[in-house]
């Protein structure tokens, strides 16, 4: 069976920062020959600036705003693997567009594992910017809510990107026949 017969309605992945959004979905887009879309760098084209500095000249609001009209516009169209930033699902609006026109697969990482990643994490992340270690973990737990909406959920805790997308590829597979 061919990849592309899979699903018409675009991927979205979703998870917490550094999860590996981005990394698996560009993997994915490689094997089903989709467009991928990583909302993050729309939204820093549409500024002209990278994700901290936008946070710090325009403020998030105005990021979140221009997260809403890029998400909304790429998850409406079908064929797509979007990667989505890590706060996108704070929004009620996106949430249910997302889930209603795209399978929404949440990439899910445990705590130890994403600890080994801040390091690699930090200079890109605003949100992450300014707090504790203990801080961090509290909003890791917070944010597990907010994924809770979702298709298909996978565990990425002991899985290279590449072993990620062919479980997702695997599972919807199995989920259509
Ligand atoms: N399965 C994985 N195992 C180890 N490192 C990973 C894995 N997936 C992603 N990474 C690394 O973690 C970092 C964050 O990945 P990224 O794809 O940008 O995450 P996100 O888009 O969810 O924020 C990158 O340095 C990436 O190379
Ligand atoms: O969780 C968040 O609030 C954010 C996650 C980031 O994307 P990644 O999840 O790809 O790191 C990016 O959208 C922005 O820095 C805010
Ligand atoms: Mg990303």
């Amino acid at each position: 069976m061919k990849k592309e017969t899979i699903t018409q309605k675009s991927i979205v992945l979703i998870g917490f920062m550094g999860a590996g959004k981005t990394t698996v979905g560009m993997e994915l887009a490689k094997q089903y020959g989709r467009p991928f879309i990583d909302t993050d760098e729309e939204i820093e084209k549409a500024f002209g600036m990278p994700a901290t500095e936008i946070f710090q000249t325009h403020g998030e609001r105005a990021f979140r705003k221009k997260e809403k009209e890029v998400i909304t516009a790429y998850a409406r169209q079908p064929g797509n693997i979007i990667s989505v930033g890590g706060g996108a699902f704070l929004q009620e609006e996106l949430k249910e567009v997302c889930m209603s026109n795209s399978i929404v697969i949440f990439l899910e990482i445990s705590w130890p594992y994403w600890q080994d990643r801040l390091s690699v994490l930090i200079d890109t992340r605003p949100v992450l910017q300014g707090k504790s270690i203990k801080e961090i973990q509290e909003l890791f737990e917070q944010r597990q809510q907010v994924y809770r909406s979702h298709h298909l959920k996978v565990n990425t805790d002991n899985l290279t990107p590449e072993q990620t997308a062919q479980h997702i590829f695997t599972e919807l597979q199995q989920q259509e026949h």
